[in-house]
């Protein structure tokens, strides 16, 4: 507030690109039968450390507009710019968890997350190496399973272990495609909350999709709903008002949280409701 109060640092802060940029994307796959437009025009601006939840039924594009924002996939119209750059392809400041964790079987926890931090800081000593790692293992609580493989790990310690390894590139971008969609009820909101207490120590942006109401609203700060496909868009942005640090208790008892739950479950089950298949 200080700093912004003088005139210099407000024209530096008007000058400033917005951080994470999604503009006018579009995304066409050529297929047998003709082009099919999956994404159709999209445009979403998040600011520096925002929580943002996209949520859509399934085939309607979140993984393919994450991928564009991770540099996977590339937009056929449109881009996308982070603080003013566009992304191109995949880096360390954009880093990816997704539901099936993704470990290397015969690699350790610790060796997994040592791996990924010795490709992008090969420069550091061991020592400094190892302290980044540990201090990760240990954030995501796995301090005692560090040795062990993934085989001899839970659903829910190895996505600690993707957790671990993709925050210890110190990205400035979280991409969590469905990260605990595998996990059962308790191991599922034990690591919501991890990971809303990770995130408040981090610096870091996240865009994570799900396909659960009470998972966003217990996460984000913002909602991207998104329409059906094909050419799908965003069809509403729920703000999620509710202070940090949240309280899942606490939340549940706001006769406000309801009335944004109804709104969702309106959105999705009732204005964009996917027809029946056959
Ligand atoms: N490489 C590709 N070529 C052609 N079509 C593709 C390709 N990749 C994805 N699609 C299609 O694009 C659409 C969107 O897929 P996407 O995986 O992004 O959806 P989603 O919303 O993430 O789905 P889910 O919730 O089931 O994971 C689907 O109809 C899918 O079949």
């Amino acid at each position: 507030m200080q700093i912004l109060s003088t005139p210099d640092a407000q024209s530096l802060a008007a000058d400033l690109p917005p951080f994470l940029e999604i503009d006018r994307v579009s995304k066409i796959y050529p297929t047998p039968k003709g082009d099919a437009v999956v994404l159709d025009d999209i445009s979403l601006t998040v600011n520096e450390g925002e929580f943002i939840c996209v949520i859509g039924h399934s085939g309607c594009g979140k993984s393919t507009l994450l991928d564009m924002v991770s540099g996977f996939r590339e937009p056929t119209r449109g881009e996308v710019r982070l603080q003013g750059k566009r992304v191109t392809r995949p880096g360390p400041d954009r880093m990816v968890v997704f539901q099936n964790y993704s470990l290397l079987p015969w690699k350790t926890a610790y060796e997994n997350v040592y791996l990924a931090v010795n490709a992008v800081y090969p420069d550091k000593s061991k020592a400094e190496k190892t302290e980044i790692v540990r201090k990760h293992l240990t954030m995501v609580g796995l301090d005692e399973a560090a040795n062990k493989k993934p085989g001899q790990l839970s659903g829910g310690m190895k996505q600690r272990v993707s957790i671990a390894r993709a925050l210890a590139i110190y990205p400035q971008v979280l991409v969590l495609d469905e990260p605990f969609g595998a996990l059962d009820a308790i191991t599922k909101e034990e690591l919501q909350e991890e990971l809303l207490k990770i995130w408040g120590q981090h610096t870091v942006t996240v865009l994570m999709i799900t396909h659960d109401i009470d998972e966003a609203l217990f996460l984000a700060d913002r909602i991207v709903m998104m329409t059906n496909g094909p050419a799908a868009n965003i069809g509403e942005i729920m703000e999620v008002p509710f202070s940090r640090p949240r309280d899942r208790a606490q939340m549940m008892e706001d006769p406000h949280y309801y009335t944004l739950r109804n709104q969702a479950l309106d959105f999705l089950y009732g204005r964009f409701a996917l027809a029946d298949v056959e």
